[in-house]
């Protein structure tokens, strides 16, 4: 098994000379220059990614990328470990939030599965196997994933990312679903960032604040553990969840293929920051959908630089954040394709 091309290839930065022409154009459209504040922005910067002049979000591809997290006998969820097989078999059958979400924005939605703890029900339809292993080992005493491992959830991600593109994807969203996965996160988040545990650890499913101290020292169990690793692959394989290091390839593989992500909330923003880390072009590749309410992710979103479009106070993972925040990406690419020109509609200019 080897690594794919989009983890290891320096990665193409969108098309600048789109950029300059959708600017022109948003300046010539029947409005005060920059009122429409960052939907003109969006415009811009889809129409560079898509390499087009006419941008658009209508065919929106939604990989869920599900594993279980051996560090869950720390007792460091709100939810028993049999939750990640449960929501497999309910993203399946439309149950879950993110179903629903899918289907208000007519979007293809997936669920990779990783490997879990709990049994999930041979065949369910948009379940893709990709099992690596019933769960990752227990990121407090040991590395979470071998090299193999970690290299297989990075392929697993490419091929996802694959199918977008093959599906004449426009945009890809990635989502999470992992019981115990925001203490990886967050201990991840620690080493890429320099940071304390206590300032990463939050109450994910629902901790209280003696849980989250619990979580916080567990993390530091964690960070303890190893010497401190730079290098993006290796970190994962210390600390990673077969889903985070899933989306981080799946993030590389969507941008080699030309297609805009949306990234969600504090899960898959950890794991953005490890691809960012390994191919700093990705950056220009990304928007961000929403804050979420998970403590830590300010200063993951700082350290990308990232000033995401909406606040709601969402917590839930699975892409549901990015899910709501599609209909502003296809507000912004409508004004920008329908609008008439200033010289169109015969409205004079302004000085
Ligand atoms: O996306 C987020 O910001 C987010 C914040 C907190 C929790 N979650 C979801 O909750 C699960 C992990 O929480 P926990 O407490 O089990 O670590 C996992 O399935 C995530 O998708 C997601
Ligand atoms: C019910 C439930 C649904 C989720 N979706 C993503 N993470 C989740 C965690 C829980 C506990």
């Amino acid at each position: 098994m080897t690594l794919p091309s989009s983890w290891t290839s320096d990665l193409a930065l969108p098309e600048s000379s789109f950029a300059e022409s959708a600017l022109t154009r948003q300046g010539m459209l029947t409005k005060p220059p920059g009122s429409l504040g960052r939907l003109e922005e969006l415009a811009i910067t889809l129409s560079a990614q898509q390499r087009t002049e006419s941008p658009a979000v209508d065919k929106v591809h939604i990989s869920v990328f599900a594993g279980d997290h051996g560090v869950c006998r720390e007792g460091i969820s709100a939810f028993p470990q049999a939750v990640t097989a449960q929501m497999i078999a309910n993203f399946a059958h439309g149950g879950a939030a993110i179903s629903v979400l899918a289907r208000q924005l007519d979007a293809h939605l997936e669920v990779v599965n990783l490997g879990t703890v709990g049994d999930v029900p041979p065949m369910l339809s948009g379940v893709v196997d990709e099992i690596i292993a019933p769960m990752t080992g227990n990121l407090a005493s040991e590395p979470a994933m071998s090299p193999e491992q970690v290299v297989q959830a990075v392929a697993a991600g490419d091929r996802a990312a694959e199918r977008a593109a093959n599906a004449g994807a426009q945009l890809f969203i990635g989502g999470d679903m992992g019981i115990g996965n925001t203490t990886s996160a967050a201990a991840l988040a620690c080493a890429l960032l320099n940071r304390r545990p206590d300032q990463l650890a939050g109450p994910g499913t629902g901790l209280d604040a003696d849980g989250v101290s619990h979580k916080a020292r567990v993390i530091a169990r964690a960070l303890a553990r190893q010497e401190l690793e730079t290098d993006p692959l290796r970190l994962l394989a210390s600390l990673g969840g077969f889903e985070i290091t899933a989306l981080a390839g799946a993030y590389l593989g969507a941008a080699a293929r030309g297609i805009p992500v949306l990234v969600d909330g504090y899960i898959v923003s950890v794991a953005a920051l490890a691809a960012v880390k390994q191919q700093p072009a990705l950056r220009h590749w990304l928007h961000f959908s929403h804050q979420s309410a998970e403590p830590g992710h300010r200063l993951v979103l700082d350290a990308l630089e990232a000033d995401p479009l909406l606040d709601l106070g969402m917590r839930l993972g699975e892409g549901s954040g990015a899910a709501t925040a599609v209909p502003l990406l296809r507000s912004a690419c409508a004004l920008h394709n329908g609008m008439a020109s200033f010289a169109d509609a015969g409205v004079s200019e302004g000085s």
